[in-house]
């Protein structure tokens, strides 16, 4: 028996809004502990998060509190405080350590110019309100997770930030001038005008910038304001072929540390790719002294300073190589000035399950308050979960394991109490608070929930292990096992569904059992879906990941079609109405599968796919990410010769797409970096060559992810009713 599914686009549009009504939990920060008259202690958690608005077509971002009592070890009574307040133009903020104050960053449009402040404000007023722009000491306010922070020095009375280094003013050799203005020049050196401290012959200057998602973000520089003195001065001492982020104050105040990431002899995207070779480093506030606190040959993140001073953790991989794999949890000893390595790389998982650390970014506070231990969520194999480490012992412990939330995320943790989004593919994120139990206590994390959301009954979800058949195994790196999620809409017994492959992108990436917006609307519809966390995948040790390079277009993708011939041999499944969607690396899978399997799918959609590797290696923002997934080791002077173009080529989909039959749906975004819409486009042309039914969709002002709230739904709808014209098409 058929499944009914849901054709009409108004009906699907409802389920899509009614869906995307859940909003996301995007920062908690926990607020000093207050001892009331009767001396019960409370702390109040702010929270932050984020909703599409269809009718502005932005995401909204709103705050709410919550007032938690408790014994600083157990939650007594808890409850929100007020309703949500919509968070307008504030770029950044941030409480003072004591509460007492706030800063805020803030994007304000004054008679048709964009100006940034920098706002103080105590009890119920604003004391400070600093017009940033007009100082002119630097350019933009950095407020991304790469290199962004606003941090209060522990006396409060200074601030930290990270903006665009300033450039000078540049101008046209044929601007006419005022006589006063007369130049001075020097031969060698490009002829600088005295009063107006403006630049000729530099006005189409080429600045390199972060790539995909780091826009014009070119030389970063750390910012100090005195409060009191109203002044801002740019930090000296940091090296000069350097990029300062991730900041943070030194216990004294007396420096800074940050993370330096190397941007000679250039820069290469940094979103999605932590193995940039960079380092921790610390410097004074003289400018006098910089100091190297890490080797200098590896890569590192979100150093977090542990609530005694002693000590700073950190994560770190190696350099180039597979973008995303297993970190180190590391240590810096502020007293012995050593580093130590507290978790190791993880090959293959553990007897107690325990898979490696793959994550890129520690929550803002990361130690329990006696700074022996550190929490990390990370994905243990397609769930993620919270870890527990000792920093003496390296011992893991899941705070999380056997629950039913396949996705936790630590947003906070302040003398031990945790602040955490949990979800699943039936139920949207909720919001929960925990004590982490004493050290060495069997005691389990007792969760209580502050925002709740009901289950969605009719979606079933499971996840499905997989052992590759012989002929697949990777004698490198042989016996690894795969998963994939299953979601699926609860149909009476006998209903056959139609279904969705969907391989991620990456390739070193994971589908961690999540809420999906798009697959619960799709479930909604009558859809089933099937999300392959194939060999390569984060979460299920390096091993894994290590054996795709140099086997990408053929491991990935048998893996793939292994898992859905394994899925369609249970009878739930329509045989005939299997589709494949999948974005970037996903959508490379998606073109091979249609082109290695030409009648299996009747319906193929790709966003932003990798389409050949040969010609788009001088075109992303990560060269590296195409010559070692090509199977070769990469240099920053690596030339690819005509053997290397050819080994990109082969592996990719285009080499395939003769064969193709199957109808493709392409969305691209007009500002993608990571993989130039023209990867698209050349996909467009070779079906438009062989008359094969394609249809591609075209966003400006998006990037790589599609993510602006009206190219996602549009992109959505267009999915959807491309799904149901060519799986229920009458023949
Ligand atoms: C040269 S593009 C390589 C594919 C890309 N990898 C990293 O950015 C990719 O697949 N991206 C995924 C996220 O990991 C995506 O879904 O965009």
């Amino acid at each position: 028996m058929e499944a009914p599914v849901v054709t009409n686009p108004e009906e699907i549009a409802r389920l899509y809004r009614e869906l995307s009504l859940f909003p996301s939990l995007t920062r908690a920060d926990v607020g000093p502990v207050i001892t009331s008259q009767y001396g019960g202690k409370y702390s109040n958690i702010y929270t932050e998060w984020s909703q599409r608005d269809f009718d502005r077509n932005e995401n909204v971002k709103f705050c709410r509190q919550y007032i938690v009592f408790h014994d600083d070890a157990s939650v007594v009574f808890s409850g929100a405080c007020g309703n949500c307040s919509e968070i307008k133009g504030e770029v950044l903020g941030k409480d003072s350590p004591s509460g007492e104050m706030k800063a805020v960053v803030r994007d304000c449009t004054i008679k048709g110019e964009d100006k940034q402040y920098l706002e103080i404000w105590s009890k119920n007023i604003k004391m400070k309100s600093i017009n940033l722009t007009a100082l002119k000491k630097h350019g933009k306010v950095y407020e991304d997770e790469q290199f962004g922070c606003l941090v209060w020095s522990h006396s409060e009375t200074h601030l930290l930030y990270v903006a665009e280094k300033k450039r000078p003013k540049t101008e046209s050799f044929f601007q006419t001038e005022s006589p006063e203005l007369s130049s001075i020049g020097d031969e060698d050196e490009p002829l600088r005008l005295e009063k107006k401290d403006t630049v000729k012959g530099e006005q189409f200057n080429f600045y390199e910038d972060w790539g995909e998602a780091l826009v014009s973000k070119n030389r970063p520089v750390l910012c100090v304001l005195d409060i009191e003195g109203d002044n801002v001065s740019i930090l000296e001492g940091v090296p000069e072929d350097v990029s300062p982020g991730q900041a943070f104050w030194a216990p004294d105040d007396t420096g800074v540390v940050f993370v330096g990431w190397w941007h000679e002899p250039f820069r290469l995207g940094l979103k999605y790719c932590p193995n940039r070779r960079s380092s921790l480093f610390y410097v004074d506030l003289i400018g006098e002294k910089c100091e190297q606190l890490t080797s200098g040959s590896t890569a590192v993140c979100s150093p977090r300073l542990s609530p005694d001073n002693c000590r700073i953790a950190y994560l770190e991989c190696s350099v180039y190589g597979p973008h995303m794999q297993c970190s180190k949890l590391c240590m810096y000893d502020l007293y012995t000035k050593k580093t130590s390595v507290i978790v190791d790389i993880v090959k293959r998982p553990k007897e107690d399950g325990f898979a490696g650390i793959y994550s890129s970014q520690l929550s803002p506070q990361c130690w329990s308050a006696d700074s022996q231990r550190i929490i990390v969520a990370s994905p243990q194999k397609s769930r993620k979960e919270l870890l527990m480490v000792d920093i003496n012992s390296g011992l893991v412990t899941s705070l999380t394991s056997n629950s039913d939330a396949g996705n936790w995320c630590l947003m906070n943790i302040v003398r031990d109490l945790m602040v955490v989004s949990c979800s699943s593919p039936n139920h949207p994120p909720r919001l929960r608070v925990g004590f982490l139990p004493a050290k060495d206590s069997e005691e389990k994390v007792s969760w209580i929930t502050l925002e709740d959301c009901d289950v969605l009954e009719d979606i079933d979800w499971k996840i499905l292990t997989f052992t590759p058949p012989l002929e697949q195994d990777n004698s490198q790196y042989s016996g690894l096992d795969f998963e994939a999620l299953l979601l699926k809409p609860k149909v009476k017994e006998g209903v056959k569904l139609p279904l969705i492959v969907v391989p991620h992108g990456g390739p070193h990436s994971v589908f961690v059992a999540d809420w999906f917006l798009s697959c619960s609307v799709m479930c909604r519809m009558g859809f089933a879906s099937l999300l392959v966390n194939y060999r390569g995948s984060l979460g299920f040790g390096q091993d894994s990941v290590l054996s795709l390079p140099g086997n990408v277009g053929t491991q990935d993708v048998k893996d793939v079609q292994f898992a859905v011939e394994s899925v369609l041999q249970s009878g739930d499944f329509e045989n005939e109405k299997v589709a494949v969607s999948g974005g970037s690396h996903g959508g490379f899978l998606a073109c091979h599968l249609i082109g290695q399997y030409p009648a299996f799918y009747k319906a193929c959609v790709a966003r932003n796919p990798v389409i050949n590797i040969a010609s788009m290696v001088g075109s992303t923002d990560i060269p590296d990410w195409c010559i070692v997934e090509a199977g070769f080791d990469y240099s920053t002077n690596f030339l690819p010769d005509s053997a290397v173009l050819e080994r990109m080529l082969s592996v990719s989909p285009i080499k395939h797409v003769s064969k193709v039959q199957t109808p493709v749906l392409l969305t691209l975004g007009e500002e993608d970096k990571r993989v130039p819409n023209k990867q698209g486009i050349e996909y467009y042309r070779a079906l438009k060559a062989k008359q094969v039914s394609v249809r591609l969709l075209w966003y400006p002002g998006n990037n790589h992810s599609l993510s602006k709230v009206d190219a996602e739904s549009d992109g959505f709808m267009n999915i959807a009713l491309w799904l149901i014209q060519h799986l229920f098409k009458q023949s």
